[in-house]
C-alpha cells in the first residue's frame, strides 16, 4: 500500500482526529477549546473563536518527511471539513526550530519512484495550504529554511520571534539545488521579483530585522508573543465575510496554482530526473554528513 493510504488508513478509522469531533482540551485554550493530535501533528482548536492551531511536532527539526507531509495533509483536510473552524495558525509544539525544511532522507539515495511519491506529496501540501478557503497565519517559533519558509509562504500572513538565531528563507541554492517554479512563485508573490532574484540566487536566509524589512514577514514579536500575536492578528482576519476574503484569495493566487496544476506531472518527472543526478546525490549527502557530524 502507498504510504499515504497506510497513512490515512492509520490515522482515519480510529483516529483522535476522527471527524469534526476532537476532544476537549485537557488545560489550555477558552472554553469548550478541543485538542487532537496525530503521531506528528497536535491540533489545538477553539471553535468559539472559529480556530485551530496546527502545531508540528516531528522530532528533532520538524522535518518535512513524507509521514509528516501525509499527516499534515490529512489534519488540514479534516479541518477544513470542520465547520466550527474558520482560520489555522500554523506553528511549532516546541520554539526553536519551526520547520528544517524537507526532509533530506527523503531525497538521498533512495529510488525513482520513492522520489515520485515524494515530490507529490509535496505538491499536494502546497496546493491544499495555498488554496485553502481558510484564513491561514504562521507563528514562526523558529529557524525556518527552506521547505519550513516555503509552508510559512503559503499563509496568509506571518509573524516571526524576534531571536536573530531564527532565520528564514529559500536557502536551496546553499546546498546546491534549487527552488523549483512554484517555491519561486510563491516567494515572488510576497515580496516581489526583484528582492526574490537576489534571495533565491544567493540562496539567503534572512534575519528577523531583514525579513521584516524585505517583506518576507508580516510582524517581528517578542518570542513569548509569537502565538498570541498570531492569534489577534487572525481575528482581523475573521471579522471579513469569508466570501468576500475568500474570493479574493482565489482571484490573487489563482493564476500561480493554475501553473503548478498545468505542469504536475512534469514538475514530478523534472524533480526524480535532477535529483536523482550522481552530482546532486553527492551534494546532498555532502549536506547531510556535514549536519551530522555536528552531533558525532
Ligand atoms: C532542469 C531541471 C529541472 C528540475 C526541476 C525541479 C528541481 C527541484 C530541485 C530540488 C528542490 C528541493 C527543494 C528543497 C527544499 C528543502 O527544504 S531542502 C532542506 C533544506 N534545509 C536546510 O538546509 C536545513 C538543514 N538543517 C539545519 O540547518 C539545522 O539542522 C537546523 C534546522 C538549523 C537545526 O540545527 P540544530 O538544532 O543544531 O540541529 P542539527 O544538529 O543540525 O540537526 C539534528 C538532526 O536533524 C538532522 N536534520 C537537520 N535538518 C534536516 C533535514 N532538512 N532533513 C533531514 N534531516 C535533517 C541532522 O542531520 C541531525 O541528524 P543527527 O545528527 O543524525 O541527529
Amino acid at each position: 500500500m502507498a504510504l499515504v493510504a497506510r497513512v490515512r488508513a492509520l490515522l482515519l478509522p480510529g483516529s483522535r482526529l476522527r471527524g469534526a469531533t476532537l476532544g476537549r482540551a485537557a488545560n489550555g485554550g477558552g472554553a469548550g477549546a478541543r485538542r487532537a493530535l496525530s503521531h506528528r501533528v497536535l491540533v489545538e482548536a477553539d471553535p468559539a473563536a472559529g480556530v485551530a492551531v496546527v502545531k508540528f511536532r516531528n522530532p528533532p527539526v520538524n522535518s518535512l518527511s513524507l509521514e509528516m507531509l501525509t499527516e499534515l495533509g490529512i489534519c488540514l483536510e479534516k479541518l477544513e471539513n470542520d465547520k466550527t473552524v474558520r482560520g489555522i495558525v500554523l506553528t511549532a509544539d516546541r520554539p526553536g526550530i519551526f520547520s528544517a525544511g524537507l526532509d533530506l532522507t527523503e531525497m538521498c539515495g533512495r529510488n525513482p519512484a520513492h522520489y515520485a511519491e515524494f515530490w507529490k506529496a509535496v505538491q499536494e501540501l502546497w496546493l491544499r495550504l495555498y488554496q485553502s478557503n481558510m484564513a491561514l497565519g504562521a507563528a514562526i517559533n523558529g529557524t525556518c529554511p527552506a521547505g519550513g519558509c516555503l509552508l510559512s509562504l503559503t499563509c496568509d500572513y506571518r509573524i516571526l520571534a524576534d531571536n536573530p538565531k531564527y532565520t528564514i528563507g529559500l536557502n536551496e541554492t546553499q546546498l546546491g539545488i534549487f527552488a523549483p517554479f512554484w517555491f519561486k512563485d510563491t516567494m515572488v508573490n510576497t515580496i516581489g521579483h526583484r528582492a526574490t532574484e537576489r534571495a533565491l540566487q544567493l540562496g539567503l536566509l534572512f534575519t528577523p530585522a531583514e525579513a521584516l524589512q524585505v517583506g518576507l514577514v508580516d510582524q517581528v514579536v517578542p518570542e513569548d508573543q509569537v502565538q498570541s500575536t498570531a492569534l489577534s492578528v487572525m481575528s482581523q482576519w475573521l471579522a471579513i465575510p469569508d466570501h468576500a476574503r475568500q474570493l479574493t484569495k482565489t482571484m490573487m493566487r489563482k493564476a500561480t496554482v493554475d501553473q503548478l496544476l498545468k505542469h504536475r506531472e512534469a514538475d514530478i518527472q523534472n524533480f526524480v530526473s535532477f535529483i536523482s543526478r550522481d552530482s546532486i546525490q553527492k551534494v546532498l549527502q555532502v549536506y547531510l554528513q556535514k549536519l551530522r557530524k555536528k552531533n558525532h
